[in-house]
């Protein structure tokens, strides 16, 4: 039998345990046997507005933080394909790679009230079932089980913690710990990412 596989894709600058959170949440609760966090290669919609750090110095990241967790692990699909991500693609090429498993793709609540706006959006309807987590600070999106999507809704625990805060408490010189896993602060520190002017 084929597997059920979430498909949790983020720009992930940098990965912080509200990422991980949600997603071993939303493993266990659909019963998942994996999930894959896929980073972004070029993040279009942010990529135009703010400098986005190198895929690959995110990618490594990604791959600290999940460290031992079973189940959980990174993705490169968007990397590896070069150019600007659009998730219908990710989601087409896991199709294809694993034809008899079963697709979810993650998504907290900002992102799931920013779907029309997404590249080929009933590719991604028609190729996966869309898993809602909660996230504080955004509303739960609304209209969404009448046109033509297989939700699920998951609820995990409220962090109030965003990659755009820690790139800002990084620049001030205030602590990352305990927000992002260690391995990943480590990483963080020896590569000088997000260290502003310092
Ligand atoms: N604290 C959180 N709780 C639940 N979901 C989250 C949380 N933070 C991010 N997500 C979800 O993770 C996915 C990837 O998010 P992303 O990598 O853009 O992180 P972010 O913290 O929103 O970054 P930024 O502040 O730079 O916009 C999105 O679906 C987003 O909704
Ligand atoms: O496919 C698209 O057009 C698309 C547009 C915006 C965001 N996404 C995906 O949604 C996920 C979260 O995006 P972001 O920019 O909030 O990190 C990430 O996997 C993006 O690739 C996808």
């Amino acid at each position: 039998m084929g597997q059920r596989i979430g498909i949790f894709g983020g720009t992930f600058d940098p990965i912080h345990v509200g990422h991980l959170v949600a997603a071993v949440n939303a493993k266990h609760a659909l019963a998942l046997d994996r999930v894959v966090l896929v980073v972004a290669n070029v993040p279009w919609q942010k990529a135009g507005i703010r400098a986005v750090t190198g895929a690959e110095d995110r990618f490594a990241l990604v791959e600290a933080a999940v460290g031992g967790v079973p189940g959980l692990e990174a993705g490169r699909q968007e990397i590896d394909r070069g150019g600007e991500s659009y998730t219908a693609d990710t989601l087409q090429e896991m199709s294809d790679a694993h034809p008899d498993s079963e697709l979810f793709v993650l998504v907290g609540w900002d992102v799931a009230g920013e779907l029309a706006t997404w590249e080929r959006i009933e590719d991604v309807k028609r190729l996966a079932t869309l898993v809602i987590v909660n996230r504080p600070g955004a509303g739960r999106p609304r209209g969404l089980d009448g046109d033509g999507w297989r939700v699920e809704e998951v609820t995990v625990p409220n962090l109030e913690i965003s990659s755009t805060d820690l790139r800002a408490r990084a620049v001030d010189g205030r602590p990352l710990d305990y927000l992002v896993p260690e391995a990943a602060v480590h990483f963080i520190r020896a590569r000088g990412l997000y260290a502003g002017g310092r």
